[in-house]
């Protein structure tokens, strides 16, 4: 069966740089995938490469078995990837809903005005923000702003789901509520790839990882063998065990 996503030889340079070198992995259709390695290893620029948001040196990028690579973001994203931020990326001059009805606006088939309506609300309730579309950006919670950065990638209707760092900064029951939010995500038929440093929720919900070092693929396979892999755990100094 063809892969939902596929990297093939991958390469990004910075200049003299190498921050992603000759990356290959590929998604399954449904799966949870943790993007995994050290700080600067190369996992933010391999999802900018994903989204589009940076061109690739060299290699290839497929989806659903059609070359993305390369493709300027918004026709990415009209091919049905969406993702989120490490840093959130609201307009905290506007209302939640009004976050959300900007990105309705510029998907592939673009939504506005009162038909709007029903879907904004739609979506924000299936993040746990339902009935807060008028409330202001700027007073959300940190969570909040998440989950409404959340909608606002869903409101794409993405096939795929780039997260980065999604979890980063939750409490222990924002935690858990921000888990069964992603997996509710699979069962809606979404598959998702995650940078992520927070190992339990990478235990939690990742079928499978790719670990990445200093630019280069050092493992890939089963969550838990990955994480025991004696390259893995040299790359993080113990950090996976902190
Ligand atoms: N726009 C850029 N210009 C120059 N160098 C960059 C740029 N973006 C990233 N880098 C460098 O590329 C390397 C990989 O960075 P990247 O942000 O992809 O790593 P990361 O694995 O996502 O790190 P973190 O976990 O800290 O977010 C780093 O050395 C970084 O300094």
């Amino acid at each position: 069966m063809t892969a939902l996503l596929e990297l093939r030889n991958v390469t990004k340079r910075f200049g003299g740089l190498v921050a992603v070198n000759g990356l290959s992995f590929s998604l399954a259709r449904g799966e949870i995938a943790g993007l995994l390695g050290p700080n600067g290893s190369g996992k933010t620029t391999a999802l900018n490469m994903i989204s589009g948001l940076l061109l690739p040196n060299g290699g290839e990028i497929d989806l659903a078995g059609q070359a993305i690579g390369g493709l300027p973001a918004d026709r990415i994203a009209h091919r049905g990837v969406a993702r989120t931020f490490q840093l959130v990326r609201a307009l905290p001059s506007l209302s939640v809903g009004e976050n959300v009805l900007a990105a309705l606006a510029f998907r592939r088939h673009p939504l506005w005005g009162p038909a709007a309506e029903p879907e904004i609300e739609r979506l924000l309730a299936s993040v746990g923000l339902g009935g807060r579309a008028r409330q202001s950006a700027a007073s959300l919670t940190y969570i909040d702003l998440k989950r409404m950065e959340l909608a606002r990638a869903l409101a794409a209707d993405p096939t795929l789901l780039l997260l980065d760092e999604w979890l980063a900064g939750l409490n222990p029951t924002e935690l858990r509520d921000g888990i069964d939010l992603i997996l509710s995500l699979r069962d809606r038929g979404m598959t998702v790839l995650l940078v992520e440093h927070v190992m339990d929720a990478v235990r939690a919900l990742c079928d499978r990882c790719v670990v990445m070092n200093t630019g280069s693929l050092i493992a890939e396979g089963p969550t838990e063998d990955v994480l025991r892999h004696p390259e893995v755990v040299r790359a993080y100094l113990g950090d996976l065990h902190a």
